[in-house]
């Protein structure tokens, strides 16, 4: 069995796709009365139009639904919560599905886990896949990051759907990484899209902001690599690129001058000012990331922000 907790979007596509190998799934919401809404109906109103095959098994007990393998679907913030209610979880190998930094910390969800339970095998599952994507069974390729390579390869083979294949790396960094800031990106693309700055601005953004997610990558040990694959450059291109994306759609809104859902998660935000505080306090050099922090805090207004990037000094490729 294998256990998912947070019975979001991802969470559910992800039950849906293992599911598809015959593995029974045991898909955990803190909310009892969701969760057996979810149970009773199969459908889950987070991922429209997709039905719970038989195998999936909704429910809010946490005591029955945790497996030996636990994926962990919820929000980046909400991540260390989770973790410090449940101290059971210690010894599991647990396998994050977030993307994102922490603020306060500025930690990414490996080390985040590795921080609260470190008797736990931590992991990363990330990369480029939309939620409906997964549960519709369309071809999908993703990043598993673990440290411990006899753990990687069991779960590489556990993980793997009809529709899903996946890749395995030792560089929990540098994927945790690609997944966090490919977010912030987003977030900038849509500003300027939104905006009407153009698809010539939006393809200078994803490759300056690519030299970004490097720069930092670098300086904290990451193998360039694993930047350059699915979890980094592969995820940057999707969700920078696609209005599926809510991280792209919150920058379209902001570019527009729109309002935007709060309730939508959108982990680009938080994870924007988390790796700005990171890369101040290295001295790593993210303008495109600073700049989209100084127009979410209001303090700078999309064209200035623009002009700003495009007035800096000159300098090689
Ligand atoms: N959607 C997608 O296409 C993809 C998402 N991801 C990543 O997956 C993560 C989750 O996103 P997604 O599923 O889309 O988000 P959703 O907004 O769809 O769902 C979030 C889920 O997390 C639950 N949750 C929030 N806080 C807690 C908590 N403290 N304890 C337990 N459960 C909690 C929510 O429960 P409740 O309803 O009770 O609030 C909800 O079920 C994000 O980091 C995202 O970047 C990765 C790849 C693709
Ligand atoms: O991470 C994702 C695609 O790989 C989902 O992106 P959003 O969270 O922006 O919707």
């Amino acid at each position: 069995m294998i256990s998912i907790l947070g019975a979001g979007a991802f969470g559910t596509a992800l039950a849906v796709a293992f599911a598809r190998n015959g593995t029974p799934v045991s898909l955990w919401a803190r909310d009892a009365v969701a969760a057996k809404t979810m149970q009773d109906t199969r459908q889950n109103t987070r991922l429209p139009n997709v039905n719970l095959p038989e195998t999936v098994s909704v429910t809010a007990d946490f005591a029955s639904a945790i497996a030996d393998v636990v994926l962990l679907a919820v929000p980046m913030q909400k991540l260390r919560g989770l973790l410090e209610t449940h101290p059971e979880l210690s010894g599991h190998t647990l396998v994050a599905c977030c993307k994102g930094v922490e603020l306060g910390t500025q930690l990414g969800p490996v080390a985040v886990i590795r921080d609260v339970l470190p008797d736990a095998t931590p992991g990363i599952l990330t990369g480029p896949s939309f939620a409906s994507d997964i549960a519709r069974g369309l071809p999908t390729a993703l990043t598993l990051a673990i440290a411990d390579d006899t753990a990687g390869k069991a779960l590489q083979k556990n993980l793997t759907s009809p529709n899903i294949r996946i890749y395995r790396t030792a560089d929990t960094v540098g994927a945790e990484l690609g997944g966090a800031l490919k977010n912030v990106i987003a977030i900038a693309c849509g500003i300027a899209i939104g905006a009407g700055f153009g698809d010539s601005a939006r393809a200078a953004l994803m490759t300056r902001g690519y030299a970004e997610m490097q720069r930092m990558a670098r300086a904290l040990g990451a193998q360039p690599e694993t930047l350059s694959g699915l979890s980094g450059f592969g995820d940057l291109t999707l969700t920078c690129s696609s209005e599926q994306s809510r991280n792209y759609r919150f920058g379209l809104s902001l570019g527009r001058g729109e309002d935007f859902d709060p309730s939508v998660t959108v982990e680009g935000a938080a994870t924007a000012r988390a790796a700005d505080a990171r890369a101040k306090s290295m001295d790593i050099d993210m303008p495109i990331t600073a700049a989209v922090v100084a127009v979410l805090d209001g303090g700078l207004q999309i064209r200035d922000a623009m002009e700003m990037l495009l007035a800096r000094p000159p300098k090689e490729e």
